[in-house]
């Protein structure tokens, strides 16, 4: 699902004005009855509202949504705010004048002082949206302040006031801190990185029917994941298939005191469908590997306690991954460098491994092309350089892939596929229990294991990430997000892959 921008938002409103044709006041009030929906569907008329409408048509937007709870039996109050001489937008004024006269009204100015707000009430805040072209100042800042220090649950229509979605939002700007934003159509970029998504809270997009022709043809490098799409990269598994259908793995990894890492990938592997796999450990871990992973078969390093040599043949294998518990010995480094002068199959490198990249460019130099490299964002800043912003490190990403013909998987709240062609995938599924020790080592285990299965490498990382961050949400749904634990991951991919598929 394509992500659009401010600009290519504007476009598609226009577009559907005319192509509908709907007048612009009724595409308003579209958005408007899609917002109100979203709150009755979740909070009874029992529960107060106070609207805080600025003077474009994000505001047109709150009145519109201000008279329908009114007209559905709730408790609304709106409050105007306004910088003197501001121009109105012609929708804007036209909802105003369409409030019913029962509805409580008032304008907020400059030195204004801010309402009390009854127990227990929602402000809908719907000073600006996607129009916004500078950051919020006088008294547009003062009530954005007011609001975030009221300690009360915030719904941002579209937009959290103050928010930048396209750019880097000034790190003292004044921004409205959401409980939730209700968004038209399609996510905002800044909503999916994590410096500005977290003044989103949680987003949800409702569809006001923009014209499928324009979100069709038009062009953007941002993708979102959905769920239809990802599942249609699913194969079917063949009646007549043997272990050898499904590819053979090798998981290079493990450490003295680090062995679980590759013991956790490797479970993870074999549950994402791998034939066969082969682990080559340091010998420290032979014991372990065989006691723990009784499916996998090893390949002992001459080292006792980290990996100093390939033990194996490149071509037995369909993919190779290599970083769960590594370490970054030297001669570990050496043993990479060897290795990459072989003919190898395809690569995903993970933790260590691209640690050791980073720490050596000529290594990083040569990185067989298509490999799939899985940084979190400190590993990504070692290997690409600082990000001064979101949406700097974004621009690093596809500098980085391009560079180095490789794909990124970035990982965090929103992991983002980074490609060799310039275009990025945002993931969507996942939540914050699985930030948690392991997760990254779980991840790569899956990623070889679709790799080898003959997915190809964008496949693997859109497929891969998807169904690693839906187990999460599968084991955060029944153990809860504190509790949640690496392991737990590979438990619930099964259920994940079955959950696709259902889908
Ligand atoms: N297709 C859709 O998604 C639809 C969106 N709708 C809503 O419209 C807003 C965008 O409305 P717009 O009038 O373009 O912008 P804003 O309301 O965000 O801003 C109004 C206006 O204010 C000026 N301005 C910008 N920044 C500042 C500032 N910091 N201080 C003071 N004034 C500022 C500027 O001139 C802006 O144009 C979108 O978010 C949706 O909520 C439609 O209702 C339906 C279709
Ligand atoms: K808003």
């Amino acid at each position: 699902m394509k992500i659009l921008t401010a600009a290519q938002t504007r476009e598609a409103d226009a577009y559907t004005i005319q192509q509908e044709p709907v007048s612009s006041l009724d595409l308003m009030e579209r958005a408007a009855a899609a917002l109100v929906a979203w709150l009755r569907q979740r909070y009874s008329a029992q529960v107060p509202f106070v609207f805080f409408c600025g003077p474009g048509n994000n505001g047109g937007d709150g009145l519109a949504a201000a008279r329908l709870l009114f007209q559905a039996g709730y408790e609304v109050q709106v409050f105007l705010v306004e910088e003197a001489g501001q121009c109105k937008s012609q929708d804007f004024t036209q909802n105003l004048q369409r409030l019913p006269s029962e509805i409580s009204t008032h304008t907020l100015q400059a030195g204004f002082g801010f309402p009390e707000m009854e127990f227990g009430a929602i402000v809908v805040d719907a000073l600006f949206g996607s129009g916004l072209s500078r950051p919020l100042q006088g008294v547009y800042a003062q009530v954005a302040e007011e609001i975030n220090q009221a300690g009360v649950t915030v719904v941002a229509v579209d937009v959290p006031s103050g928010l930048f979605t396209d750019a880097p939002t000034p790190e003292d700007a004044v921004v409205v801190q959401a409980t939730y934003t209700v968004t038209f159509e399609r996510p905002k970029l800044a909503f999916l990185l994590p410096k500005s998504g977290a003044w989103v809270g949680e987003w949800h997009a409702v569809p006001i029917g923009l014209h499928p022709e324009f979100l069709q043809q038009v062009a953007t490098p941002y993708q979102l994941l959905t769920n239809a799409y990802v599942k249609s990269l699913l194969k079917a598994r063949q009646k007549y298939a043997h272990k050898g259908t499904y590819g053979h793995a090798l998981l290079i990894g493990g450490s003295y005191g680090k062995m679980g890492a590759l013991v956790l990938a490797a479970k993870a592997a074999l549950r994402a469908g791998i034939g066969l796999l082969t682990v080559q450990i340091p010998q420290v871990g032979y014991s372990i590997v065989q006691t723990a992973v009784p499916e996998a078969m090893a390949l002992t390093d001459a080292h006792e306690l980290h990996f100093t040599r390939f033990m194996g043949q490149p071509e037995t294998y369909e993919c190779i991954g290599i970083g769960p518990g590594l370490g970054q010995a030297e001669d570990t480094r050496l043993a990479l460098e060897n290795l990459f002068r072989q003919h190898l199959p395809p690569l995903v490198l993970d933790a260590d491994a691209l640690n050791l990249l980073a720490a050596d460019r000529t290594l990083l130099r040569t990185l067989p092309q298509d490999t799939i490299l899985t940084p979190h964002l400190k590993e990504f800043e070692r290997l690409a350089g600082p990000a001064t912003d979101d949406f700097h490190r974004l621009q690093l990403l596809q500098s980085f892939c391009q560079e180095h013909r490789c794909y990124v998987v970035l990982k965090g709240a929103h992991s983002c596929v980074g490609t060799p062609t310039g275009d990025f995938y945002f993931n969507t599924t996942g939540n914050p229990g699985m930030a948690t020790g392991g997760s990254g080592d779980v991840l790569t285990g899956i990623l070889t294991a679709l790799r080898a299965q003959g997915h190809s490498a964008l496949e693997t990382c859109l497929l891969g990430v998807y169904l690693h961050g839906l187990a999460g949400d599968l084991a955060a749904k029944e153990m809860g997000q504190a509790s949640l634990i690496a392991s737990d991951l590979t438990t619930y991919l099964g259920k994940a892959f079955l959950a696709l598929e259902a889908s």
